[in-house]
């Protein structure tokens, strides 16, 4: 009987799992099957290291069960824009020391940027970590899904956590995107097909010759916004381009991660490439879906280029695009935040950085910052801004009398050069 991705690869974990404890569970993992997983890494924020660091005391753990597995990222609140914010480094870097934990970024990007990129998230891992946008990591084919500070703290005194094994939406796209349409625009047309609840607790698993044809960057884009849709993880098979960004030869138990002819899916969803457009989301629900023709001509106040879904190199490589030798809207403002240090340096040396600020573009430091709403250019009642992120909640961005309209990167260039939502 054939395996989805995700039945495989959890399949793989436990057999690891058994080897070392000696516990039998199940021979093949099949959709809803309870088993227990070996972490392969874990990720925290500085958000929730004050609730972790407080829920593992309180478990009375003597040690981290490998703190070398443990990343703890600072991003949310860095630069720091409250003086609590300071109270979460303290404990982060007070808990860090006393665990023997290393792997601390203090100011280097965005979480999920860092996790693949700084080389902790390997094809076939089981990662979890503080956030709900850890879904991110399936992008190199690792399953990887976000979790509570109770279960973190659990999963740093055992090292293993339960799940109940996903089924599979299966997601297969063929052909070649149009011009101006990017990967962006096909995981917000799945959220709006599938509604935002449409795939709770399931897994995504994407395939077909456009998903194959696409950089690890882009299905990045696709694997943090499958949460959006409620999904626990979304993957990609593992191939030479996850290979090359992984820094790894793939060994052939990693090519194998994909889902069987005979595997049983939930539901199969099937696109084909040319028929996708350049889309928007809607204020204020991440699903309500709409192509960026029928917007054309709404005023807006503001646009953002960043985050975890839309903050990377060929993002900013995009935007730069549209933006050369032109210059922005006069009453628009444009902050453009690459995701991580690296990304901006490589963006400063090629140029990126100088054609984004000649156009017009407020260039800010590396993190999360405005797609939460916390800094760098927090917007007001009445205003619109368009956004790269992946949350158009009220309030999201400034007051809940902000409308946020979610795009990508070259629909958002579009915006900030015309002042209104523009078709690219
Ligand atoms: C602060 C954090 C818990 C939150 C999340 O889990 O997603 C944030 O990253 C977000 O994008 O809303
Ligand atoms: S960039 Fe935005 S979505 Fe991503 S982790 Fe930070 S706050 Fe969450």
């Amino acid at each position: 009987m054939g395996q989805t991705l995700i039945e495989k690869l959890v399949t793989r974990n436990i057999q690891r799992h058994e080897e070392q404890t000696g516990i039998h569970s199940v021979t093949a993992a099949k959709a809803g099957d309870i088993v227990t997983v070996s972490v392969d890494r874990v990720m925290i924020h500085d958000i929730f290291i004050p609730f972790v660091a407080e829920k593992f005391e309180e478990m009375g753990f003597p040690k981290i069960w490998n703190p070398d597995k443990v990343v703890l990222i600072y991003d949310h609140l860095v630069p720091a824009s409250q003086q609590d914010d300071v109270r979460h480094f303290k404990i982060g870097d007070a808990f860090a020391a006393k665990y023997g934990m290393k792997n601390v970024h203090r100011s280097d990007g965005i979480c999920h940027q860092l996790m693949t990129e700084a080389g902790y998230v390997k094809p076939g891992d089981v990662v979890f970590g503080t956030d709900s946008h850890t879904t991110t990591y399936g992008c190199v084919g690792a399953f990887s899904s976000g979790i509570g500070y109770t279960e973190m703290a659990s999963i740093l005194g055992t090292g293993s956590m339960w799940i109940k094994v996903p089924e599979t939406i299966q997601v297969k796209i063929e052909g070649v995107l149009p011009a101006q349409v990017t990967s962006k625009d096909i995981i917000l047309t799945l959220i709006g097909d599938l509604g935002a609840d449409g795939a709770t607790y399931k897994a995504l698993e994407f395939s077909g010759s456009t998903i194959e044809n696409m950089t690890v960057a882009s299905r990045m884009t696709m694997s943090n916004m499958a949460v959006e849709a409620g999904a626990k993880c979304a993957l990609f098979t593992p191939d030479e381009k996850t290979a090359d960004y992984c820094q790894i030869s793939l060994t052939e138990q990693e090519t194998a991660l994909k889902g069987d002819t005979d595997a049983t899916y939930c539901q199969t969803i099937t696109y084909k490439a040319e028929d996708f457009v350049p889309v928007m989301a809607c204020p204020s629900q991440v699903d309500l879906i709409k192509p960026v023709s029928q917007l054309a001509g709404t005023k807006i106040d503001q646009v953002f280029i960043g985050s975890c879904t839309n903050g990377r190199y060929e993002d900013l490589e995009a935007a730069a695009q549209v933006l050369q030798g032109k210059t922005i809207s006069p009453f628009v403002k444009l902050i453009v935040t690459p995701a991580s240090r690296q990304i901006f340096t490589e963006a400063a040396q090629s140029g990126i950085i100088k054609t984004l600020t000649a156009a017009g573009a407020i260039v800010t430091h590396p993190g999360c910052g405005l797609c939460c709403g916390r800094a760098g250019g927090i917007l007001s009642d009445g205003e619109r801004v368009v956004a790269t992120n992946n949350r158009n909640f009220l309030g999201r961005m400034g007051t809940s009398k902000v409308e946020i309209y979610l795009a990508s990167p070259v629909s958002a260039a579009m915006a900030a050069l015309k002042g209104e939502i523009t078709p690219p």
